[in-house]
């Protein structure tokens, strides 16, 4: 598995062999559940002794490989490492996740099942991968030590773990009648806390037809997404309650953010970088990607001043291995072919997590026309064309998309936002739309579950404190306003974040 941070947890298979029907098989009933649309399969056999166990493993991983589903093994971290799975699935009294952790290091998945607040807790301080939270319900696979938890209890436990970067997914009869129920009421709405998927088993290995229950769990957890999102709509609390802490992450974190970016802005940048509580590194020489990527937090290619083509689209992909997101500034990006057909490679050869770029380098991205000069956007974008362009290009590279300018638009190809705030002299000074790439994977890196969320508040970080440098008494023009804004970015994150909340102007569009 190539990137253990970017696994899709939304239809999670745990396997027991006891409940296979009589005329079925384990692996078949596995086959047909990946066939379904299963997108993660943990193999769980608590009776069988090593030998066995690893055989079967192998035949298991062939399948999930097959698939491309990652595959995870329930408590032995010994046939784990003996079939080279991709992690381990650990319960309350099996082997400690730091002890698990030294063994397996940090490129395997580890999971661990959490019954209540202060087993999360301590699961998310330990570097859990994913939580499985549980039991929701009474179950036949299980005999309960403690009272299920229902679908508040799972949105408690949640809650209390507000901000966590990893993934969490629900176990414990979970079937079709329940499963959207669970999916929305388990996630508070407006919020960071939400469900990543289902950890399902009787339901679906002792059914008659795996591949068609699969099929329905799917279209239930779309739905799930669809009507989550809808509630959502007419709000933008979902950005702004999160705002202090999605800050407070990257304060925590203190995230690695590597740079390979135009000569112009390497300065500015590194310290708007500091000043929001990151740590920048602006390094270009490909001997380095792979063992920057590692500890890397987040990854920002600016194409202002070309230069190693190869080495940028290598640490893109060095950063896509280990699950760090990469954000992309297309700068200049429709002002000539060279440009273009450069842009093109990165999407091609590398997977974007956030692009952001202005609107002449976004329109262009999109088709839609997008006039430049250099560097600079030229000329208004209607909101239509905006709303559409980041949209379009947000659904079609499955990725975030903003664009800067006066007014700025983000979206997921499902949201789309638009944000109000800054001050029109960031126009007068060069760079301040780098500035908003480097701060965006500052956010990014340190708030992994939502990078919507991340690059909205990475913008309004900017751009209010741009708000606030023109208030200084000071500030001047644009020479004054670039240290004031600096700072304004270090006042915001270290001393009120409620800034953003106070003066955030964001419009929900759809
Ligand atoms: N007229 C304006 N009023 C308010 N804010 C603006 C205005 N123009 C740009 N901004 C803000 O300035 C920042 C940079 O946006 P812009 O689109 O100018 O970037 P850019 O062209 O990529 O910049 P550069 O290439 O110099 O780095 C964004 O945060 C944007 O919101
Ligand atoms: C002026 C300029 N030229 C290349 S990059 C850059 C900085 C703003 O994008």
């Amino acid at each position: 598995m190539a990137n253990h941070k970017c696994v899709d947890y939304s239809l999670y298979l745990v396997t027991d062999s006891s409940l296979v029907p009589s005329n079925a098989t384990l692996l078949g009933q596995i086959e047909k559940a990946l066939l379904g649309g299963v997108t993660l399969v943990q193999l769980r056999e608590k009776e069988m002794d090593t030998g066995p166990f690893i055989e079967l493993g192998k035949k298991v991983k062939a399948l999930t490989q097959k698939h491309q589903v990652p595959l995870i093994i329930n408590d032995r971290l010994d046939v784990a490492l003996a079939i080279d799975a991709d992690g381990v699935h650990i319960g309350q009294d099996d082997m400690p996740l730091v002890e698990a952790r030294k063994i397996l290091g940090h490129d395997k998945i580890i999971g661990v099942s959490c019954n209540n607040e202060e087993e999360a807790k301590k699961a998310v301080e330990e570097g859990a991968d994913y939580l499985g939270i549980g039991a929701v319900w009474f179950t036949s696979t299980k005999s309960l030590k403690k009272q299920p938890l229902g679908v508040s209890g799972v949105r408690r436990i949640l809650e209390s773990i507000d901000g966590y970067n990893g993934y969490s997914v629900a176990i414990g009869g979970i079937n079709l009648n329940n499963a959207k129920e669970l999916m929305v009421g388990g996630s508070t709405k407006g919020s960071t806390c939400t469900l990543n998927g289902l950890a399902i088993v009787s339901a679906i290995i002792g059914a008659s037809d795996p591949k068609d229950v699969c099929e329905k769990f799917t279209s239930i957890l779309k739905e799930s997404t669809k009507s989550l999102h809808q509630a959502d709509r007419n709000t933008v609390d979902a950005i702004l309650t999160h705002c202090s802490k999605a800050i407070k992450n990257v304060m925590t974190a203190t995230p690695m953010v590597h740079h390979i970016t135009n000569n112009v802005v390497i300065n500015d940048n590194a310290n708007a970088t500091l000043a929001v509580g990151a740590s920048p590194i602006m390094s270009t020489n490909r001997v380095e990607m792979e063992e920057l990527a590692k500890m890397n937090g987040a990854m920002v290619l600016n194409m202002g001043t070309l230069n190693d083509i190869d080495t940028m689209i290598l640490a893109a992909q060095a950063n896509n291995r280990y699950g760090n997101p990469v954000v992309l500034d297309p700068v200049g990006g429709g002002a000539t072919t060279f440009r273009k057909a450069v842009v093109q490679r990165f999407i091609n050869e590398a997977r974007m997590t956030i692009i952001k770029g202005n609107g002449g380098e976004i329109l262009s991205m999109a088709n839609r026309g997008g006039r430049s000069r250099g560097v600079d956007s030229l000329g208004n974008v209607d909101e239509q064309t905006a709303v559409l362009a980041v949209k379009e290009l947000a659904q079609k590279h499955q990725c975030i998309v903003a664009m800067t300018g006066p007014i700025d638009y983000v979206s997921d190809g499902v949201r789309t936002y638009a944000i109000h705030n800054g001050d029109p002299i960031l126009a007068c000074i060069t760079g301040s739309g780098c500035m908003v790439t480097s701060i965006v994977a500052c956010f990014a890196a340190a708030n992994r579950s939502d990078y919507l969320l991340a690059t909205m508040i990475g913008i309004l970080t900017v751009n209010i404190a741009s708000e606030l440098a023109m208030q200084r008494q000071e500030v001047r023009g644009p020479g004054t306003f670039r240290s004031a804004l600096i700072d304004e970015l270090y006042n915001i994150t270290h001393k009120s974040p409620d800034a953003l909340l106070q003066f955030a102007n964001i419009r929900y569009i759809s």
